[in-house]
């Protein structure tokens, strides 16, 4: 009954399992439909208008798109004042690229959300409205610096602004909200930080009064992606901002980024109780820059040395930022770089301001060349003629790449933007971001740009911004379009097996492996306890990190965090997808740089050869005075290749051990699987509850199912001095008995009743051992990656391993299987 149920149960869990594969496969395939769906808009978008890159994309459900051509015009009651200000005031000869339908919509009272990329101008949009209309415009600015930065520039065309924040004293604030409501106070803008507007009830006392009146006539939130938290830069003070619309409803609001998703923007819309806003977007396509992607090797980082390299010779005497990942890169950087003779200074947000405002002086009047800053140098930073910006560490999303990166060639002049792609450092990010909502898909997106080999990396961002995308306007301005189609699709779907299963391993044993121990374990430089038990690689440190990453990318490996309160540690754990490399049908592949591989290879290739072929991702040869030349491949490709073969024939042998050994289950194909599981089982027998005899350490079992021989197969025949065996077959309990009476010590010891009884308990503890390695292995193959579960697996069945209570037995066997334990170690050495 019981055996029927055990039987039903498995067949249950299997059956449960296999769904959870289909959900995944369905997820998966939603997901591609998704994909396609949008990409099928976004084509469907271009054939009704092709697309001008440096048209806008406008929407808002209150105006068509040939209503909105209307605000190109400039036919508008104020259309010749602006532009007699924008000559006269700004000294600027001519509009960018939707500055002026962003002024006439906003001229005309409408709301309205700017998406335009960093340096195109935003500032415009909101200052020349502001000069040109009664009463002054509201500015809302996160930074103090970028508050400063402003009113220095609007001081030098004698444009009338102040500003009210948490370090304007008290005189100067008392006089400024004087004027707020003053008629005769000729000032155009007010700025703010949100936090005044938020906690100053004085402030907006004077701003209702202003509003009244008519004075107040525009409310500009810049950096409005900081009111979402899906956005890069969340500002809690920003979520609170609907205070304005719900105050000032007639008022125009004008919401300016560099960098916001629909996404983002809608939730902006909702947290600023904007009703229907217009939203032009232009696009992030900046032609003048030249964007790159160079590996660093986890084993021999050269990134300074190649940085040093570049900037003393490809851009000598040129204006750069090399950005890094904290303060203390930012000193070690600096002062490495220093060491190599570039004149370059540290910057990040520990630094006392006078240091900090004294080196941003010095290089924005080219004292300094270069500044190895964090992003605490950011926002508001606009040196024309910075000619590259080299990120020594990947940034945290591309959002913020973005925006680091298009700090380069405001003055449209080419300029390069460079990242440094090294493994290590995704997780260095990713533990920093662990808090943050959304903080590891952004991540995976940056480190997707990185991996990418295949894709204009314009588009990347692009298609990233949701911006329809057409391939020609990168015009060779990146590494992947440069190289052309040099890459080639390779099958990882073994590789992907084997790293998963070392991860599962460890989840068995209830142990965590970092990113570096997995890819040691995988080197085949772990314990070698761990060794045995998993299928090593001999793939060099490059090509293990590529595919590491490719499977957390590609969702079979997912992240896990640890919290001490002074770190936080990453580590890897299974991803949602890693139950489909079950399906024998499923395949992962990854795409490579296919430089230096010989014409034979890539025949071979060509031709389907089964092969798993991971190239090295080595730096694209762009740069002349970098390039590396990349390995010769072939050897490496028929090293592989055996490799492969090798893994092949343990399989099939570990295939035959588990059929031999799994008895009674061989019939069963789940049964049949390769494994190379080895299950640590620790057993307590439950004493009678008044044994007045002191408790006995607890029985340690190990069972071996794979890696070792069937033991009945391992032991030595008899000696003269066992009994002779009973007649018949040669049964399983024979060959037990027949070895534990080998034991030297047996005459002395084991008196008949005892062998028989300890004879029958063995094959009991056999018997359950196989079930246990059976329904383990099963669980192993069918487990949700979510829940590795062999402990809780392995527990169900050592519920009915318990011996009878109150039998004395218990305690004798016990003794007598320790004993027997160690003599047939005895034996067998
Ligand atoms: N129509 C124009 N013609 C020439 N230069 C212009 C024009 N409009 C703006 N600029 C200049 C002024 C600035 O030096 C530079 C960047 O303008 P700015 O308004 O600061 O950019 P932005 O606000 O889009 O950048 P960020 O996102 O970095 O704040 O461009």
């Amino acid at each position: 009954m019981n055996s029927d149920r055990a039987k039903v149960q498995a067949e249950l869990d299997s059956v449960e399992a296999e769904l959870k594969v289909v959900e995944l496969q369905l997820a998966e395939l939603l997901k591609k439909q998704a994909r396609l769906t949008s990409n099928r808009k976004q084509l469907l978008r271009r054939l009704e208008k092709p697309c001008d890159s440096t048209q806008p994309s406008g929407s808002g459900p209150a105006m068509t798109k040939q209503e909105l051509l209307r605000y190109e015009k400039d036919d508008f009651p104020w259309s010749t004042e602006l532009k007699q200000s924008l000559k006269d005031v700004f000294q600027l000869s001519k509009f960018r690229p939707l500055q002026l339908k962003a002024i006439n919509l906003s001229m005309s009272g409408k709301d309205l959300f700017l998406v335009m990329p960093t340096g195109r101008g935003k500032s415009l949009c909101y200052q020349l409205p502001a000069v040109c209309s009664e009463g002054f415009t509201l500015v809302v600015t996160p930074l103090v610096s970028l508050i400063e930065d402003q009113l220095m520039y609007l001081k030098s065309i004698d444009v009338e602004a102040v500003s009210l924040n948490a370090s304007s004293s008290k005189e100067h604030a008392k006089m400024v909200l004087a004027e707020i409501t003053d008629t005769k106070v000729p000032f155009k803008l007010l700025y703010v930080t949100p936090e005044k507007i938020v906690k100053s009830k004085l402030l907006m006392s004077r701003l209702e009064k202003a509003y009244s009146a008519g004075r107040l006539s525009r409310i500009a939130v810049d950096e409005v992606h900081c009111c979402s938290q899906w956005g890069h830069d969340f500002k809690p003070d920003y979520k609170l901002l609907e205070i304005l619309k719900r105050q000032f409803p007639k008022v125009p609001l004008l919401g300016l980024t560099a960098t916001a998703t629909s996404s983002v923007l809608k939730d902006c819309q909702k947290i600023l109780c904007v009703p229907e806003p217009i939203t032009l977007t232009a696009s992030f396509n900046r032609t003048n820059l030249y964007y790159e992607v160079r590996f660093k090797d986890s084993n021999s980082d050269d990134s300074i040395s190649d940085i040093s390299a570049l900037i003393k010779e490809r851009y000598k005497d040129q204006s750069g930022i090399v950005y890094v990942f904290s303060q203390k890169d930012a000193e070690t950087v600096s002062a490495d770089l220093q060491k190599n003779g570039v004149k370059v200074s540290p910057y990040h947000a520990n630094m006392n301001p006078e240091d900090k405002s004294q080196v941003h002086r010095k290089w924005a009047t080219n004292k300094i060349q270069v500044v190895v800053a964090t992003v605490a140098f950011g926002m508001g930073i606009d040196k024309a003629d910075v000619r590259f910006v080299i990120h020594h560490t990947i940034s945290k999303s591309i959002e913020n790449y973005y925006q680091e990166s298009g700090r380069a060639g405001r003055d449209d002049k080419p300029a390069d933007c460079i990242v440094y792609f090294g493994f290590n450092d995704i997780f260095r990010i990713s533990a920093m971001v662990a808090m943050e909502k959304v903080g590891q898909q952004k991540l995976l997106t940056m480190v997707d740009y990185c991996q990418n080999v295949d894709r204009c990396r314009r588009s990347v961002i692009a298609v990233h911004f949701e911006e329809a995308w057409d391939d020609g306007g990168c015009n060779k301005m990146c590494d992947v379009c440069r190289h052309g189609n040099d890459y080639i699709t390779v099958d990882i779907t073994q590789h992907a097996k084997d790293v998963v299963q070392i991860v599962e391993l460890a989840g068995s044993l209830d142990e965590k492996l970092t990113p570096l121990k997995v890819t040691e374990a995988w080197m085949g430089k772990g314990p070698a306890k761990r060794r045995k038990m998993i299928q090593t690689t001999t793939l060099s440190r490059l090509e293990v990190e590529a595919i590491i990453t490719s499977l957390l990318l590609q969702g079979y490996l997912g992240e896990d965090f640890s919290f001490t309160p002074y770190t936080t540690y990453f580590y890897l754990k299974l991803g949602g997808k890693a139950p489909l490399l079950k399906n024998q049908a499923h395949s992962i592949t990854m795409k490579m740089r296919r430089t230096g591989l010989d014409a034979n290879t890539e025949d071979q290739l060509a031709a389907g050869v089964k092969e798993v072929v991971v190239t090295s991702q080595s730096p694209p040869p762009v740069a002349p005075d970098n390039s590396s030349t990349p390995p010769p491949r072939h050897n490496k490709l028929i090293k592989m290749d055996k490799e492969h073969q090798n893994l092949a024939r343990k399989q099939d042998k570990d295939h035959d051990q588990t059929e031999s050994q799994i008895g009674d289950d061989q019939n069963d194909p789940s049964a049949a699987q390769p494994t190379a599981i080895e299950v640590d089982v620790e057993i307590n027998i439950i004493e009678k509850v008044n044994d007045s005899a002191s408790p006995l350490p607890p029985l340690k079992l190990n069972s071996k199912p794979n890696s070792t021989t069937p033991q009945k197969k391992r032991r030595k025949p008899c000696t003269a001095a066992v009994p002779a065996p009973s007649e018949g077959a040669v049964t399983d309990s024979d060959h037990q008995r027949s070895a534990l009476v080998n034991s030297p010590s047996q005459v002395s010891i084991i008196s008949e009743a005892a062998v028989d009884e300890l004879c029958d308990l063995r094959n009991y503890y056999s018997k359950q051992l196989r079930r246990i390695n059976y329904i383990s292995h099963e669980y192993l193959q069918n487990q949700g990656c979510s829940d590795p579960g062999v402990l809780a697996c392995i527990r169900e069945p050592l519920k009915s391993l318990r011996l009878p209570r109150g039998s004395t037995i218990a305690r004798t066997a016990r003794n007598l299987w320790t004993r027997v334990s160690s003599r047939r170690k005895l034996i067998q050495r």
